[in-house]
C-alpha cells in the first residue's frame, strides 16, 4: 500500500479504536520498517494538526473528486506533510502519481492556510494547534513526601544532595517557566505543604526514594482530596472507591499511621494493587473491604467513629492528560461530531447517577463530619452539577467554605450545572495548563448531627426498592425464557438468584498483612445475607478472604 494511503488507513482505525498509535504504526507488520518510526511520527502530528488543516482541506477543492482515492484522512495526512512539515510530501516510490495530483491543489491549500492564520492573527499553523495538545503543556512532575517514611526538609536535602537546585515560585502561573524542562531544578509545592514540584519529564521512577516508598508520584491535583478531607491522626476514615490507593496512603500519611482508613472497592483485582501499594507507602492503618460501597451498611459499629469521607468514583476521566490518547480523542470528535456528542451525554448522566449517590450513601454514616468528591473530569456535568444535585437532595451537609478547600489554589469551579458564583468559589477544578491533569474536588461539612431513623428509613426504602426491582428483573427473565406458547400462563415466582444488593456483603482481603479471623468477623455487617454474589465467592476462593 501507499505510504498515505496506509497512513489514511492508520487513521480510520484510530478513529474505529481498532487500536493505539503504538500498534498500530510501530507495532504493524504491515508498515514496513524502515517506514515505522515515520509513519508514527506522521500520525501523531496529523493527528494533532487535525483541527486546524480540517478547514483548510475542506475549503481546498481537493476533496472535489478530481484525485482518484482521495478521501478526508489522506487529505489530512498529505496536507500536513505539505504544509507543515520541513521537508514537503514525502517521496516515497509508490505514491509518486498522488503526490503529483496532491502538489496540483499546493495553491489552493496555501492560500486557505494564509487566510485561516490571518484571520485569527496567528503567527503560523502551529498557534492554532489546541493549547491542550502542545508539546510546551505537558504537565509538571509532582512529588509527594510520604510523611510516614521521611519529612519533606529531609527530603529537599536529599535531592539538594544530588545536585538539584531548590528555586522559589508562588507565582502559579510562572511555574513552569521556572522550571525548565531538563533542568535540576524543582520547588516546594505553594498550595500542598507535602508535595514537591520537578520539572516536566524528570523521571524518577528508578530513584531510591521512590523504589522505597519514602516519595509517591502523584499528580498535583490528585493529592488534592486527602487535604480537603485532612483526617487528623488517630480518627477513623473512609475511602469509599479507594483503588489503586494513591489517595488512601496520603490519608494514612497525614494522620502518620494512626488512627483506621477504611479503603472499599468493588474490584478485587483492584483491591490487591492497594494492598501492595500501601504496604510499600508503609501504610499500617489501611483496613481494605471488596465491597460495592453501595451496599455498606452505615450503621454497623464497625463504622460508627468514621469522620472523614474520600469519595473518587468512577468517572470519565476527561481530564487526565495522556498525550497520545488526547490527539485520538480529538480527531474522533472532530471526524464523529455530533454522534459521538450524544452518546457521551448518555455516559455523563449515567456516571453522574453513580457520583451523586455514593456522595449521599457516605452522608448516612452517622459521624461522617468533612466529606470530599473528586473526579479526574473536566465535564461540569459530573463536577459542579453533582454538587449542586448532592447540596438539593439533603440537608445535613453543607458546601465546605472555601478557606478550607486549597484556598490559594486560584482556579476555583465554574457557576454552571445550578452553581452560584459563590458557591463555586468553594471548589476547586485544575486544567492542563496548570500543569496537572484536568480534576475536580469539592467538599462538605455537616451542619446538624445526623438523624439515625431518617437514614434508617431511607436505607428500608432502598432494601424495598431493590427488592421490587429484583424481583421485577426475575419476573421478566421468566417470561423472556419461557416457550412462546406458555408466556401468556402464570408461572410461579422463582427465587432471585443474585444477592440483594442491601446484604451490605463486604470480604475482607488480607493482602499482606495478616488478618485475624477474629478482626474479619468484627467487620460483619449489621445486615448481613446468606447470599453471595457469584464475583465475591470468587474472590472469597481466589484470594482466600476470610469468611464475612
Ligand atoms: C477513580 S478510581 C479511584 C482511584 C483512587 N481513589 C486513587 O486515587 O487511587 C474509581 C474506583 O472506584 C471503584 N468503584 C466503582 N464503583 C464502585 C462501587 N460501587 N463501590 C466501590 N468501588 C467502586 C473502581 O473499581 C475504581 O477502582
Amino acid at each position: 500500500m501507499h505510504f498515505y494511503g496506509q497512513a489514511a488507513d492508520i487513521l480510520r482505525r484510530l478513529e474505529q479504536h481498532q487500536g493505539s498509535i503504538q500498534t498500530l504504526t510501530v507495532g504493524n507488520r504491515a508498515v514496513a520498517s524502515d517506514d515505522k518510526r515515520r509513519m508514527y511520527a506522521l500520525i501523531c502530528e496529523t493527528l494533532k494538526y487535525a483541527s486546524v488543516l480540517a478547514p483548510v482541506v475542506q475549503g481546498s477543492g481537493v476533496l472535489g473528486g478530481g484525485i482518484q482515492g482521495m478521501n478526508t484522512r489522506l487529505a489530512l495526512a498529505m496536507a500536513h506533510d505539505m504544509l507543515v512539515s520541513r521537508g514537503g510530501l514525502q517521496r516515497r516510490g509508490a505514491d509518486h502519481e498522488l503526490n503529483r495530483a496532491f502538489e496540483k491543489y499546493k495553491p489552493q491549500l496555501r492560500a486557505k492556510m494564509d487566510a485561516l492564520v490571518a484571520e485569527a492573527g496567528a503567527r503560523s499553523m502551529a498557534d492554532l494547534v489546541p493549547l491542550g495538545l502542545r508539546e510546551e503543556t505537558a504537565t509538571l512532575r509532582h512529588v509527594r513526601v510520604n510523611l510516614l517514611a521521611a519529612s519533606v526538609d529531609q527530603v529537599v536535602a536529599a535531592f539538594e544532595k544530588e545536585q538539584f537546585e531548590l528555586v522559589e515560585c508562588r507565582d502559579h502561573s510562572l511555574m513552569a517557566q521556572e522550571l525548565p524542562a531538563r533542568s535540576r531544578r524543582f520547588m516546594r509545592d505553594p498550595d500542598l505543604d507535602d508535595l514537591l514540584v520537578f520539572p516536566s519529564g524528570t523521571d524518577l521512577h528508578a530513584h531510591p526514594l521512590y523504589t522505597d516508598g519514602t516519595i509517591i508520584l502523584q499528580d498535583k491535583a490528585s493529592c488534592m482530596p486527602a487535604h480537603v478531607v485532612r483526617p487528623k491522626p488517630g480518627t477513623s476514615a473512609l475511602d469509599a472507591c479507594a483503588a489503586p490507593g494513591n489517595k488512601t496512603s496520603h490519608m494514612a500519611s497525614l494522620m502518620g499511621n494512626k488512627g483506621s482508613v477504611f479503603a472499599f472497592d468493588k474490584s478485587a483485582r483492584r483491591l490487591d494493587t492497594l494492598v501492595q501499594l500501601t504496604d510499600r507507602a508503609r501504610c499500617r492503618i489501611i483496613r481494605p473491604l471488596c465491597a460495592d460501597f453501595l451496599d455498606v451498611d452505615p450503621l454497623n459499629p464497625l463504622y460508627a467513629d468514621v469522620e472523614c469521607a474520600l469519595l473518587d468514583p468512577s468517572c470519565s476521566g476527561s481530564g487526565i492528560v495522556n498525550r497520545l490518547d488526547a490527539l485520538v480523542d480529538g480527531f474522533v470528535a472532530l471526524v464523529q461530531g455530533q454522534e459521538q456528542h450524544r452518546s457521551n451525554a448518555t455516559r455523563l448522566e449515567s456516571l453522574a447517577e453513580f457520583q451523586i449517590a455514593v456522595v449521599l450513601h457516605a452522608m448516612r454514616f452517622p459521624s461522617v463530619r468533612r466529606i470530599s468528591y473528586s473526579t479526574c473530569s473536566v465535564h461540569v456535568e459530573e463536577n459542579e452539577a453533582v454538587v449542586a444535585a448532592i447540596l438539593n437532595a439533603q440537608d445535613e451537609f453543607a458546601l465546605m467554605p472555601a478557606v478550607d478547600v486549597i484556598p490559594t489554589w486560584p482556579r476555583r469551579g465554574l457557576a454552571h450545572g445550578g452553581l452560584t458564583s459563590e458557591q463555586a468559589a468553594c471548589v476547586v477544578r485544575t486544567l492542563p495548563e496548570d500543569g496537572t491533569n484536568g480534576f475536580f474536588v469539592a467538599g462538605f461539612v455537616r451542619k446538624k448531627p445526623a438523624d439515625i431513623g431518617e437514614i434508617r428509613r431511607q436505607l428500608d426504602e432502598r432494601r424495598t426498592q431493590q427488592q421490587k426491582q429484583t424481583q421485577q428483573q426475575t419476573q421478566q427473565e421468566v417470561v423472556d425464557k419461557a416457550p412462546e406458547r406458555t408466556k401468556a400462563q402464570p408461572r410461579q415466582q422463582k427465587k432471585p438468584k443474585k444477592a440483594d444488593r442491601s446484604s451490605s456483603a463486604v470480604s475482607f482481603l488480607p493482602g499482606r498483612r495478616a488478618r485475624s479471623a477474629v478482626t474479619a468477623r468484627a467487620n460483619v455487617s449489621s445486615n448481613n445475607s446468606s447470599n453471595m454474589s457469584k464475583k465475591r465467592r470468587r474472590v472469597k476462593s481466589g484470594k482466600g478472604v476470610a469468611k464475612k
